[in-house]
């Protein structure tokens, strides 16, 4: 389907012997924010990172059925360093490498390649401006990151992640660690960005979900009990289980 970045068909996925996912079928719109939601240990966090293969760093994890980006299944037709340059990531807690502003965004290019300093100046200035961080921190770029607010920080991450220009940025509670006005100005980047982007993002925060996602997963036990609208997820759920997660009575 044209509309569709990834599809996910028949995931299984296994840390040992528990049993993770189970039967996983979903498709990620293009330039649509999709939020997956569900209480804790549901398995959001672990299908989000089966998006990137960011699981196949971990010991004892199997994985079956198939996840394809733009029709291509990215468990056998893709270098994993390519996909993650394609499909990347913003984690929980800012994580900015111990080094300047600068460098933090070039380092992706640089190791992709690109070394003409006249370029990288280029790449790291459109970066922060798609981040909504430039002017803030555009007279302290070689200063180091680690002094920035958090987040400060986090934008700084979410520019790291666009200097290598993905498709699809994949966000794991980005805003869990924030005050509400840091994570307002991330609320407002991510409406920005999914005109030029795909985005999905787990939230435990479900008055966020439903202000900034399209479309709504809800996880329970591994499993996606549903998926649709967000407007429909939040007013008009259509399974009693989803209905009884969103008025809060269990998770
Ligand atoms: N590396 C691992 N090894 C073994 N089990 C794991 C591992 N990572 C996650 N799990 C288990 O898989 C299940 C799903 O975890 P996951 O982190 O995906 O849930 P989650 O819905 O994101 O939870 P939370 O909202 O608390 O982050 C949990 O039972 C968890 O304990």
């Amino acid at each position: 389907m044209q509309d569709t970045a990834i599809t996910a068909k028949d995931l299984n996925l296994y840390y040992g012997d528990f049993h993770a996912l189970k039967s996983v079928n979903m498709n990620i719109k293009y330039n649509e924010v999709t939020a997956l939601i569900g209480p804790s240990g549901c398995g959001k966090s672990t299908y989000l990172k089966t998006l990137n293969r960011m699981n196949d760093l971990i010991a004892g994890v199997r994985i079956e059925g198939q996840i394809a980006f733009e029709g291509q299944d990215i468990y056998r037709e893709y270098d994993p360093i390519l996909l993650r340059k394609r499909v990347g990531m913003v984690f929980q807690n800012p994580n900015p490498f111990p080094m300047s502003v600068f460098d933090n965004i070039a380092y992706g290019p640089r190791v992709h390649g690109i070394k003409n300093k006249k370029r990288l100046s280029e790449i790291v200035e459109k970066s922060l401006r798609q981040a909504a961080l430039w002017d803030e921190v555009k007279d302290r770029l070689h200063k180091s990151a680690l002094g920035l607010s958090g987040g400060q920080q986090q934008r700084l991450c979410i520019a790291r992640v666009l200097a290598v220009e993905p498709e699809v940025i994949l966000m794991d509670e980005p805003t869990s660690a924030l005050d509400p006005i840091a994570t307002k100005r991330i609320e407002d980047l991510v409406e920005e960005l999914k005109k030029d982007y795909t985005i999905v993002i787990v939230t435990h925060n479900m008055q966020q979900a439903a202000r900034i996602s399209d479309r709504t997963a809800f996880f329970l036990h591994g499993e996606v009990v549903e998926m649709a609208d967000t407007k429909s997820i939040f007013h008009n759920p259509s399974d009693k289980r989803t209905e009884e997660y969103i008025a809060g009575r269990f998770g």
